[in-house]
């Protein structure tokens, strides 16, 4: 569980979190998005003990990074997959960190079967791939065995193969009912990975909801009606009209309407008798949701999508 109290960072004049409160709950993967400069970063490392807040808290189970007698078992963090050595074996990089972390040695075969690197444990860090970097930051972050899991951006510039892995793993690390928050800046990645999103503007709260009503209240959330028979159709809008917030023709045979469910519409065809060959819901992608959230908000005139 992480529990922001009114997180604010100041750079001078720049206010770089502004406010910020919530709680990321665990066994779910909460993403954590927001346009280019929003304040993702900075929260994060508020939130290890990188950067002191200008005021409020950021607490880890109850407790600020600092106040943890072994940090690194409550939380680990990715947050640049490339701060490792180069020419330290994936093995001797694992151990050192969990030596200095009084974490015993097995601890680092267990993480290295976990993330698939048992097979290049005794490679150079530096001659890994991209994926195979982040899932040495993966494995590091696991060292502790810790609850909570913060990864900052972790599936950037990765083939699908990739993406594929870090999504399943990051969904069977939630089940295990430990605490997951991700920044992306992959709204696509999110719409399919994340539980609950939470999106920044500004430094400033935006939203802090479920995904499914994050995208909810994307405007084009309409329903698509298609049938065979004009005049039922044109009979069908009567009935929809007062209902809904908009009904638009498509053509002579098709309607879309908004504000209304496919079981409402659905449900008024059935009891105006009318013949349909489609009805479908037509979703605003997380992408329209998301721009619309953040219009306003964005720091440099376009969001990073
Ligand atoms: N050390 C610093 N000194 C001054 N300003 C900073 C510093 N660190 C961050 N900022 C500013 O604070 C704001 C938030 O930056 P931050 O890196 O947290 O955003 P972000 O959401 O992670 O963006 P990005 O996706 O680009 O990394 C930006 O305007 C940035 O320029």
């Amino acid at each position: 569980m992480l529990t922001l109290r009114s997180l604010t960072k100041r750079y001078g004049e720049k206010t770089a979190v502004d406010a910020l409160s919530l709680e990321v709950a665990p066994g779910k993967i909460t993403g954590f998005l927001g346009p280019n400069g929003a304040g993702k970063s900075t929260t994060m490392r508020m939130i290890l003990g990188l950067d002191h807040p200008t005021s409020g808290t950021a607490l880890i189970k109850g407790k600020r990074y600092a106040d943890h007698t072994h940090p690194l078992r409550e939380v680990g963090a990715l947050l640049d997959a490339k701060a490792v050595h180069p020419r330290r074996t994936a093995y001797k990089h694992l151990l050192a960190m969990a030596r200095s972390h009084g974490i015993p040695a097995r601890r680092v075969d267990e993480v290295l079967e976990a993330t698939g690197l048992s097979d290049v444990a005794g490679k150079q860090a530096g001659s890994f791939s991209l994926g195979m970097g982040q899932r040495l930051g993966i494995a590091g972050a696991l060292l502790g065995d810790p609850e909570v899991l913060m990864l900052d951006e972790p599936v950037n510039g990765l083939d699908p193969d990739g993406v594929l892995w870090i999504r399943g793993f990051l969904r069977s690390l939630a089940a295990q009912g430990r605490t997951v928050f991700v920044s992306s800046h992959l709204m696509s990645e999110m719409e399919v990975t994340a539980d609950r999103l939470v999106v920044i503007g500004r430094g400033r709260l935006i939203a802090d909801a479920p995904m499914e009503d994050i995208l909810a209240r994307g405007s084009r959330n309409a329903v698509r009606v298609r049938g065979p028979e004009a005049q039922g159709l044109h009979a069908l809008a009567g009935r929809l009209v007062p209902e809904a917030h908009d009904v638009q023709w498509v053509s002579a045979h098709e309607l879309v309407v908004t504000g209304l469910t496919p079981e409402r519409v659905g449900d008024l065809a059935h009891e105006g008798h009318v013949r349909l060959h489609e009805l479908r819901a037509v979703e605003a992608s997380l992408e329209e949701a998301y721009m619309e959230l953040t219009a306003g908000s964005v720091e440099f005139g376009e969001a990073r999508l």
